[in-house]
C-alpha cells in the first residue's frame, strides 16, 4: 500500500475561526473541504512543508505551527498519513493562489461540511484549540 505523508495547517483567526479550502474540480477529492497542505517531500521536515505548501496554495508566511493531531486513514488506493498543524500567526491575507475556493468557518460548525473521511476525527481537537484562545466579548 502507496504510504502518502501530508502536512496541512488549520489558520486559526481571532474569532477562533478556521479556514478550509474546496479542493479542484478534477482531482482527487474534488469539492471537499479540506485543510490547506501538501504532500511532505523525501528529507524534508513537516513544518518545512507546511510553510512551503501555504505559501503555494494560500500566499501566507507562517509564524510558529503547533501541533494539533494526526490521521492514519486507509483510503482504497492508498494510505494517508496526515499531521494537522494549527497556525495562529502568519503574514499576508490568504487567497486561493491556485483558484480554490477559501471560507472561514466556526470551529463547532466544521463536522457539517463535506470533507475528505480522514479529516473527520481531527475536528474536536480543532475545536479545543480554537475555544482555548477564544477572546469574549465584554458584557
Ligand atoms: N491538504 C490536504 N490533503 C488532504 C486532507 N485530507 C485528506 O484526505 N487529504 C489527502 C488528499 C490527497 O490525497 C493527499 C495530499 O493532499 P494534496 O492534494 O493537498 O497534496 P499536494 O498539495 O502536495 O498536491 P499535488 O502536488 O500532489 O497535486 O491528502 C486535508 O485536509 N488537506
Ligand atoms: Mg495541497
Amino acid at each position: 500500500m502507496r504510504i502518502v505523508q501530508v502536512a496541512a495547517g488549520a489558520l486559526i483567526d481571532a474569532q477562533g475561526r478556521v479556514l478550509v479550502a474546496e479542493r479542484p474540480a478534477g482531482g482527487t477529492m474534488a469539492g471537499l473541504w479540506e485543510f490547506p497542505g501538501g504532500k511532505i517531500e523525501a528529507g524534508e521536515t513537516p513544518e518545512a512543508a507546511l510553510a512551503r505548501e501555504l505559501d503555494e496554495e494560500l500566499g501566507v508566511t507562517i509564524g510558529s505551527p503547533t501541533p494539533l493531531g494526526f490521521v492514519s486513514h486507509a483510503y482504497p488506493t492508498f494510505h494517508l498519513v496526515m499531521l494537522l498543524f494549527g497556525v495562529r500567526e502568519w503574514r499576508g491575507e490568504p487567497r486561493g493562489r491556485l483558484n480554490q475556493r477559501l471560507q472561514w468557518v466556526a470551529a463547532c460548525d466544521l463536522a457539517e461540511l463535506a470533507m475528505p473521511s480522514a479529516d473527520y476525527p481531527l475536528v474536536p481537537a480543532i475545536i479545543a484549540a480554537c475555544d482555548a484562545r477564544v477572546t469574549l466579548p465584554s458584557r
